[in-house]
């Protein structure tokens, strides 16, 4: 597979029967092909094998099954929600399979800061090529989007002349380690103990019960910056998170290995996570447990859990029924972390889109806080640089289904500098240092795969 060109494997294709046109005028095209692989195929490595600008990836939890999608053959973004749900549900009225990957930011009404501008608000990609895995069967797909009327020959033709061009960016990766050369953070530890400070004061005013409060690193590095080592990284380790990847140009990328499902839609069926309430994995398995017994005991952590249960329950109720918690307040060990995880799953009533409903659970208390309005405002007046899509829903979606995570243990590639951002539950009983040290441990999911240790890489 990954031997094979494209144009090889479009020829292998069949256009979608019927719908290989639209005779009332413009659409997408699209060619699909599927097999049964015997040896699994690396769906990765075969991503970041090309050096194209636009290129996005997102695995299920522990790698259960990988999505991927090269260049761009139709994008959807803006600010108005209702716009892009019409423009997703008039492509899926033909091609129901098409995959959307993408997301939005933490707070889309809000101005984005200059690193995150070509982002947007709102931003789905329909990618030229997408290859996916579920198991031993593979799905490839070609899409080509054409705002006039074309015949099939025509519309192949100009999917060959993008095929060329993805095809001349393939390139053999070089696994290098990143060195980086400076650090800064934001904000400072003074300031983020400053932040945690009127965090306790506005919940023991009553105010808020809890808000949970951001930071961010920078990286810069010596030279420009290769997704693929630190991609390869983050996908080695088989834990309960999912692997994101969303490039939309050469030097801009934002992904990361997070453990928290948003939303995931099988037809009907929904299913939301509450993920909150942190420890360390252990160094053995006697401390490991020490830590998991912490966790289930502790007042604070199980509250900072129970608020955002609660609110996905409360969500739930409005657009779901059959509603089922099942694990309820479980331990999540993940390959650093564990954190206290309950499932909340129910059959999505009728007349809710994929984008109306990821509004209704975003951003949860496990990212926002609780009231969530005043927590959100507390966070815009407090934190210091703009989340962007931190924290954000971030996943893809077809007219059959969808996935999204919640887009924490995550960071921003940027020419040579990588935004690094954590976030940590504040409630009554929190430290400013304890919860510093928290987020570091978080950031580690991050700095560990960029190559960067915490004796190395100042300059
Ligand atoms: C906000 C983050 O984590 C959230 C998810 C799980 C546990 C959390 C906590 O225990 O504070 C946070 O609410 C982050 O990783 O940036």
């Amino acid at each position: 597979m990954l031997s094979y060109d494209l144009m090889t494997l479009l020829d292998k294709s069949a256009v979608e029967p019927s719908m290989a046109l639209d005779e009332n005028g413009p659409g997408l095209t699209r060619w699909t092909y599927s097999w049964q692989a015997s040896e699994p195929v690396p769906v990765l490595q075969w991503l970041t094998g090309f050096k194209t600008a636009e290129q996005f990836y997102f695995s299920g939890k522990s790698g259960g099954y990988e999505a991927a999608g090269l260049g761009q053959a139709m994008v959807i973004s803006g600010d108005s929600q209702e716009k892009a749900a019409a423009a997703l549900s008039s492509l899926w009225a033909r091609h129901p399979q098409a995959m959307a990957f993408g997301g939005t930011a933490f707070e889309p009404d809000q101005k984005l800061s200059l690193e995150w501008t070509d982002f947007g608000p709102l931003r789905f990609t329909i990618p030229v090529v997408e290859l996916r895995r579920n198991g031993s069967t593979m799905e490839l797909a070609f899409n080509h989007f054409s705002d006039q009327n074309l015949t099939g020959a025509e519309a192949k033709a100009a999917l060959q002349d993008k095929i060329r061009d993805l095809e001349a960016t393939r390139t053999k990766s070089e696994h290098s380690e990143e060195t980086w050369c400076s650090r800064e953070q934001i904000p400072s530890r003074k300031g983020w103990n400053a932040m945690i400070l009127n965090a306790l004061d506005k919940i023991k005013s009553g105010v808020i019960n809890k808000v949970v409060l951001s930071r961010k690193m920078i990286l810069t590095a010596r030279e420009s910056w290769d997704a693929a080592p630190i991609l390869a990284r983050l996908a080695e380790v088989k834990d309960d998170s999912f692997v994101f990847f969303y490039k939309i140009a050469a030097d801009k990328a934002f992904f990361g290995r997070t453990p928290e499902r948003l939303l995931k839609l099988e037809g009907r069926s929904i299913s939301v996570d509450a993920i909150a309430g942190t420890r360390p994995r252990g160094r053995d398995a006697g401390e490991d447990l020490e830590f998991e017994k912490e966790l289930l005991d502790s007042p604070k952590e199980m509250e900072e859990h129970r608020i955002v249960s609660r609110y996905v329950e409360e969500q739930m109720d409005k657009i779901a029924r059959g509603l089922q918690t099942e694990p309820r307040e479980s331990i999540l060990k993940l390959g650093a972390l564990q954190h206290i995880f309950t499932q909340h799953c129910g059959e999505l009533r009728n007349g809710h889109n994929v984008l109306d409903t990821l509004a209704c659970f975003h951003p949860t208390p496990a990212v926002g806080g609780h009231p969530a309005r005043e927590a959100r405002s507390l966070i815009l007046e407090w934190e210091p640089h703009r989340r962007g899509w931190y924290a954000g829903p971030i996943g893809w979606m077809t007219g059959e289904g969808a996935e999204f995570a919640v887009g924490i243990r995550s960071a921003l590639a940027e020419g040579n500098r990588l935004h690094v951002f954590a976030g940590a539950g504040i409630v009554e009983e929190s430290d400013p240092d304890s919860e510093w040290l928290e987020t570091e441990n978080k950031m580690q999911t991050i700095t560990r795969a960029s190559g960067l240790s915490p004796q190395k890489g100042e300059c």
